[in-house]
Order: C-alpha cells, then sequence, then structure tokens
C-alpha cells in the first residue's frame, strides 16, 4: 500500500509561515490535485514529500514508512517517490533512451524497464534516439513522466507539469499522461494554479490558499458545495446575489430556490451561489425580471450584460445562441435558477 499521509505540516521559510498545519490524504493508487494561486505554497508541499527539504512540524508517511517527522527523516533518493518538473527538466545531453535510463538501477537497466516506460507514455522507439531539444513540448513532457515512472516509484509529484504548453498541446498531453498514470497505478499530485485543470485531473481536488488547505474532497462535490463564497469564486464563474431566506427557502431576484448547502452560520444576511449554467433567459416571457444593459458578439457567442430586477445587481451572463438578434440591448427578459443554491452569510 502506498497511501501518502500528510498530518499537520507546517513549513517556515524567510521566517515566514509558507505552510500551515496542512493535512491530506492521497489514497493508494488515487490521484489528487492541489490547487492554489501563486505563492501559495503548492511548490514547498510537493517538496518536502519528494525529500529536497523537512517540514518545520508534522508528520509525512507513505504506506507503514514514516517519511519525515519521525526521529529520522528518509532522504529523497530512498523515498520511492518520483518527480516531474514544470519544464520536464530532461537532461540535454542524453537521448531520450538516455534520460528514462538514467534513475533505474544497474538490474533495471539491463530490463525492459525504458521501453515499458516508454510505452507508457506513448513515446515511440524511433523517439528514443533524440535529444530533448528535437522534441516537441509535449513529449518532452511525456519523457520526463517516463524517467519519473521507469522506476516504479510508489508516488508520483507533478509540479505544474502542463503550463508551458499552449492549449491544443495542452490538453492532449494531459490526456496522455491520465492515462499513463492509471494503467500504471501510482499515488499522483499534481500541483496546478489552473482550476479546469485541478478540477478533471483526479478523484480528490485540495485548494490551498496562503499555505491552508481549505477544502478537500471529489472535484464534483468540492465544485457543487464549495464552502466559502472565496471558494466559490476561485473555482470558476460565480454569481452571488444578496438573498432572504424564508421557510428554508432562498429569495432572490431571480426567484424562490432550493437551498443545496447552507453555510451562513451564524451570520443572518446572506448571498446565494448561482452559477451561469444553471440560468436559463426566456426573451418572450410576459413576466421579465430583468433588462438587458449591454450585448456584446463574439462569433457564436454572446455577452449579455443584465440588470436584474429593481436591484442594482449586474450579471454577465455569456450565452452561445444560434439566434443571436434575440438579445438586443434595452430588451427584458425573464432570468430563472435552474437547480438549487448554495448560501453564505454576506
Ligand atoms: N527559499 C525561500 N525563502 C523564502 N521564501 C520562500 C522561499 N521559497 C519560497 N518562498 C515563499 O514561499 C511562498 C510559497 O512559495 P511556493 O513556491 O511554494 O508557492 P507556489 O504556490 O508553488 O507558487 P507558484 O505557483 O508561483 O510556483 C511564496 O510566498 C514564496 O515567495
Amino acid at each position: 500500500m502506498s497511501t501518502l499521509v500528510l498530518t499537520d505540516i507546517t513549513k517556515y521559510l524567510g521566517g515566514r509561515p509558507v505552510l500551515r498545519s496542512v493535512t491530506l490524504t492521497v489514497p493508494s493508487g488515487s490521484r489528487t490535485s492541489v490547487v492554489g494561486a501563486s505563492g501559495s505554497g503548492k511548490s514547498t508541499l510537493l517538496r518536502l514529500i519528494a525529500g529536497f527539504d523537512i517540514p518545520d512540524a508534522g508528520q509525512i508517511s507513505l504506506g507503514d514508512t514514516l517519511l519525515a517527522g519521525g526521529a529520522s527523516t528518509v532522504p529523497a533518493h530512498r523515498r520511492g517517490v518520483g518527480y516531474v518538473a514544470q519544464d520536464g527538466a530532461l537532461f540535454p545531453h542524453l537521448t531520450v533512451e538516455q534520460n528514462i535510463r538514467f534513475g533505474l538501477s544497474r538490474s533495471a537497466r539491463r530490463s525492459t524497464r525504458v521501453a515499458e516506460a516508454a510505452a507508457l507514455v506513448a513515446i515511440g522507439s524511433n523517439l528514443l534516439g533524440r535529444y530533448p531539444h528535437e522534441l516537441s513540448g509535449g513529449q518532452q513532457q511525456r519523457v520526463a513522466l517516463a524517467r519519473a515512472l521507469a522506476p516504479s516509484p510508489q508516488v508520483v509529484l507533478l509540479d505544474e507539469p502542463f503550463s508551458a504548453l499552449d492549449t491544443g498541446l495542452r490538453a492532449s498531453t494531459r490526456r496522455a499522461v491520465i492515462e499513463a498514470l492509471e494503467q500504471s497505478g501510482v499515488t499522483t499530485i499534481l500541483v496546478t494554479h489552473d482550476q479546469e485543470e485541478a478540477l478533471s485531473f483526479g478523484d480528490q481536488v485540495a485548494i490551498i490558499d496562503g499555505g491552508r488547505i481549505s477544502q478537500a474532497g471529489p472535484p464534483a462535490e468540492v465544485f457543487d458545495n464549495p464552502h466559502t463564497a472565496d471558494i466559490a469564486e476561485f473555482l470558476g464563474d460565480a454569481i452571488l446575489v444578496p438573498c432572504v431566506v424564508r421557510d428554508d427557502v432562498a429569495h432572490t431576484a431571480f426567484g424562490s430556490h432550493v437551498i443545496k448547502h447552507d453555510h451562513r452560520g451564524s451570520g443572518d444576511v446572506s448571498k446565494a451561489l448561482v452559477r451561469p449554467a444553471q440560468l436559463m433567459i426566456d426573451t418572450e416571457s410576459p413576466t421579465p425580471n430583468a433588462v438587458i444593459i449591454d450585448v456584446q458578439t463574439i462569433g457564436a457567442k454572446q455577452d449579455v450584460l443584465l440588470k436584474i430586477g429593481s436591484t442594482r445587481e449586474m450579471i454577465r451572463l455569456p450565452v452561445v445562441t444560434a439566434a443571436p438578434q434575440s438579445y438586443r440591448t434595452g430588451h427584458t427578459v425573464q432570468v430563472s435558477v435552474v437547480g438549487g443554491v448554495v448560501i453564505y452569510a454576506s
């Protein structure tokens, strides 16, 4: 078993706490993404797991082995942890084959491990003799993953491995990497500042903010039920509208809604989270509740700015439409919400 457990990890750098009481469990063979803004502590967390640095407090264990935080620390090269850096960090003077072989023991070098690892990341034998500069960015990242997987590590750490790739290559490389990780069954942590990447990567997403994990759980659950309004906004387009709660129903300028999750705590004034995908616009309704303030057409998409009811609330809504003329500045429409809302204290 290679379940990775971080317990109460704290790390100071330059006299400042960079990680504060971080607790996270990554079950054996599963994938977790850690997402946070620049400087939130993501790379520091990976460095501690890899063994490049040690925590000031807390423990890191892998299966039954205490890696850090005990009487002694297991050194990086004995941890069974592979690491893939942002730019792949391939050795430029070594071929693909030599790069993948680099971390293998003498006996493993003679085995079929190099060919297996290359095949796992879909690097064909025709590329094995090439040097890194003769590969595309996506191929370089896949070779870097093959090099990390070749020694059969228990854990692989990916530090923003797709961020240097352009959009199309990024999506295809990500799919190839996920497939290779799935086949190898290795426990994986990916750190990224890209919310979509984090939400689509694995079994668990952990949000890190100012060195603390603010929420962790299955991606669909975390997206559906962000514990704070800040997390809701961080994870994707969020409309937060004032609401009044009466008889366990949330009343907003859009109408009345079922409350899916209530995070008001002791606060009484509240706001409701609505995702743009929940909004329906009816241009023919006899009971309009919003007026179109501005429309911008970008190809098949329209960006519609609406003023809701008699409030001062404005919302900007991306709409895909086959009939762009439906939305005109000054027209009234009815906006309704499909599904329930999550509410927070204001
Ligand atoms: N050696 C160091 N000495 C002092 N402060 C450091 C050191 N290394 C990192 N920091 C600080 O620790 C904080 C967390 O850094 P870290 O690199 O872990 O963040 P990150 O979330 O990975 O950021 P990015 O997405 O920009 O790579 C930052 O504020 C950074 O300035």
